[in-house]
């Protein structure tokens, strides 16, 4: 079984307006509600996918109770861990431009923390556990490091999709999966990360801190993989980007989904970005129609170079 948490999940409010004024009351021309935060939308498309999965995390109030409608709606298993306060809401506001107004979500109480935590202990080593998104003020700091050092005793395969030193931090643990954007990995070594060269090189020294497999995406010039000692590019496939939300999540769940069903990393990367490119150009996250169909568009070259 393959396992995400959310520690903040959200009702993601998508809003176009088509030429918006600051200041004015402006008009939608399209807006939906969707459950939202990283690992719900990794379970999402997982289950598109054909994987089994179960999305954990804390869980409240009536955007709770859409949250987990939506998600029973797509046969998608939970244990969330209920907690007092309201799930947040997250205004994602598209103008031509994609904006975002992320809240900072509900208080979680040292009793809830622990609840979820005792969840993570009882995983087994057929499972894989995805850490992703930001942590909520009211958690531990360091929980992403807990639950992957907790997770390599009992030999689970962990994924965590995070950034700065909460990223860092995992990286003794040996995670299976990291997947740092080309800024998140920029702003780890203070460099500017611009071409697949730099993307390559310190990609690899994550490798080298610890990361089985590192994943930097690219947005519309591609992905890279580091994995042991070898490097491959991968583009994107050509289409209309209509929504990024959730790209990069798809992205974790094409790679592990595919991993899961077939042990091949380089299947996995593929499935990878067409998953990814499968979310931006859909108003939702992306169907496995999409997603098959631009699989044939991605092409994956093993990189050479020190
Ligand atoms: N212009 C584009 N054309 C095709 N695919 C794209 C484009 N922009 C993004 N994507 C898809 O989205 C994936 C993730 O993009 P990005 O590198 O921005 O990751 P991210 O920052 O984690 O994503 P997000 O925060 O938007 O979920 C890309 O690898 C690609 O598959
Ligand atoms: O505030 P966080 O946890 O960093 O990010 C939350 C979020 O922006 O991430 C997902 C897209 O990746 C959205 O569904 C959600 O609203």
């Amino acid at each position: 079984m393959i396992y995400t948490v959310t520690l903040n999940p959200s009702i993601d409010y998508l809003v176009e307006v088509e030429s918006f004024q600051m200041g004015k009351v402006n008009r939608t021309s399209y807006d939906a509600k969707f459950p939202g935060g990283k690992g719900i939308n990794v379970s999402r498309v997982l289950k598109r996918l054909g994987n089994s999965t179960t999305a954990l995390g804390f869980i409240g109030g009536q955007t709770g109770e859409f949250v987990k409608r939506f998600l029973r709606q797509e046969e998608i298993f939970t244990d969330f861990t209920e907690i007092a306060g309201d799930t947040r809401i997250n205004i994602k506001l598209k103008t031509g431009l994609e904006t975002e107004i992320n809240s900072q979500g509900p208080v979680i109480s040292k009793g809830n923390y622990q609840q979820l935590f005792s969840q993570i202990e009882q995983l087994n080593n057929n499972d894989i556990l995805i850490l992703s998104g930001s942590i909520p003020p009211s958690v531990p700091s360091d929980v992403y490091e807990a639950m992957s050092r907790s997770c390599i005793h009992n030999g689970i395969k962990v994924v965590v999709d995070t950034s700065g030193k909460e990223l860092l931090d995992v990286l003794p643990h040996r995670p299976f999966l990291i997947k740092p954007n080309h800024h998140e990995l920029g702003e780890l070594f203070s460099t500017e990360i611009s071409t697949v060269d730099d993307a390559r090189e310190y990609g690899a020294k994550l490798v080298e801190a610890g990361a089985q497999n590192v994943i930097v995406s690219m947005a519309g010039q591609g992905a890279v993989l580091c994995s042991g000692g070898e490097s491959y590019s991968a583009n994107v496939p050509k289409g209309n980007v209509i929504n990024s939300v959730g790209a990069g999540d798809s992205m974790v769940a094409g790679f592990i989904g595919t991993y899961e069903r077939t042990g091949d990393i380089l299947s996995a990367f593929r499935f990878s970005l067409a998953a990814g490119s499968a979310t931006a150009f859909s108003s939702d996250l992306g169907t496995l129609d999409k997603i098959e169909e631009l699989l044939p568009q991605i092409v994956i070259n093993q990189l050479t170079g020190g």
